[in-house]
């Protein structure tokens, strides 16, 4: 049995810390806010972030980063993106040997444009860092801490680390697959939060499920036409962390991004719906990373682009799906040649 650090003491990286903790590991769960683990060690329960669920006893609640970090070798990063380098020049403030750090955010840095694993790489200098790990899929925190069946992937450029990081978390109700795939993985769950967004805007409109497929079918086609340009395996978005938690997210009330969708569609505006979230909703800033990703790869992305001109120029919602729809004809198997000839 190991002990391993979860740094991030919110939704995902509490239900995380349960998977971990059901499986016989000592885990201690760090968070920057001393009275939620506070909460956490005197009543067992983060009632915040998971509502009703009891935490197993061998969780510990750290507040304090260098006693949280002491002693470990494997670190679960679970703060959302705009918080990874912070976190990052923390961490290696503290630790004295090589890490294996596993990230599980889903999102694209704006501006820098780099995925999580090319900040770890970024921040993190090679004396402290033994592995990159990046577990990602359809996978909502509220059903994994009842132990309602999930199931993710587990990548790395080390198949051997992503193995490893297979078997920490695996069991009977948390099935980890693995996928050499490190680029297609990261892309494939940071941009599914765009669509989600957008699948929540046609849901607030009063669209219907036709919409749904539409966005989640046409959205699969631009991230995957993004994603292999920027050297992901385009079978990798067929796969869990990408048509899979396009499914979940795009589908499932427990969504933060397709409940702020929803509000946005209802006609709430972006500053309101955020501040009433309380939660991470990664898909706005990721909207902005795709946005200048598909300038950067001259890749056609019609859907990330009518949601940026939503969320940052002030367009409404019914404009941005009625351009959308008035777009030039094309061929529906277009990108997927593309995608083929450019292997
Ligand atoms: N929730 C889910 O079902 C899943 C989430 N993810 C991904 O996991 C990542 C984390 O999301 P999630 O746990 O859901 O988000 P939450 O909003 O539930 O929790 C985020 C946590 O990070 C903390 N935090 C924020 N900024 C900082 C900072 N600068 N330093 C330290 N801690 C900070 C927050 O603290 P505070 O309480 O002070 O705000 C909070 O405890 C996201 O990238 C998300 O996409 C992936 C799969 C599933
Ligand atoms: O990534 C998730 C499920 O796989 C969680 O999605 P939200 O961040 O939209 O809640």
């Amino acid at each position: 049995m190991e002990q391993i650090t979860v740094v991030g003491a919110g939704s995902w990286g509490t239900a995380l810390a349960i998977v971990l903790a059901d499986n016989g590991h000592r885990v201690k769960l760090w968070g920057h806010r001393p009275e939620l683990i506070n909460e956490i060690n005197s009543t067992r329960r983060n009632e915040k972030y998971l509502p009703g669920i009891d935490l197993p006893e061998n969780i510990v609640g750290y507040s304090d980063f260098e006693e949280s970090l002491k002693d470990v070798k494997t670190v679960i990063l679970a703060v959302p993106t705009k918080a990874i380098r912070e976190v990052l020049k923390d961490i290696i403030k503290v630790i004295k040997e090589r890490v294996t750090f596993v990230h599980v955010s889903k999102g694209i840095e704006p501006d820098t444009l780099l995925r999580i694993s090319e900040i770890i790489e970024e921040e993190v200098p090679s004396q402290l860092l033994r592995d990159i790990v990046v577990l990602s899929g359809p996978s909502h925190a509220e059903e994994v801490s009842q132990r309602h069946i999930t199931t993710v992937t587990s990548s790395s450029k080390n198949m051997k680390a992503a193995e490893y990081i297979q078997d920490l978390f695996i069991n009977q109700n948390f099935r980890v697959y693995t996928n050499p795939d490190i680029i297609g993985v990261e892309i494939g769950g940071a941009l599914k939060n765009i669509i989600a967004l957008a699948a929540g805007i046609t849901d607030g409109l009063g669209y219907g499920d036709n919409a749904k497929a539409a966005l989640i079918t046409r959205g699969l086609a631009e991230i995957a036409r993004l994603g292999s340009k920027m050297g992901g395996n385009p079978l990798t978005f067929s796969g869990l962390t990408g048509i899979g938690d396009l499914i979940v997210t795009c589908t499932s009330v427990h969504s933060r991004n397709w409940r702020a969708g929803n509000l946005l569609g209802k006609g709430h505006n972006l500053d309101e719906v955020l501040e009433n979230m309380g939660m991470v909703v990664e898909g706005v800033r990721t909207t902005k990373a795709a946005y200048q990703l598909a300038q950067k790869y001259h890749v056609k992305m019609p859907i990330t682009e009518a949601l940026y001109e939503v969320l940052f120029n002030g367009k409404s919602p019914k404009e941005a799906v009625d351009s959308l729809m008035a777009r030039v004809k094309t061929h529906e198997m277009e990108d997927l040649v593309n995608i083929m000839e450019n292997r």
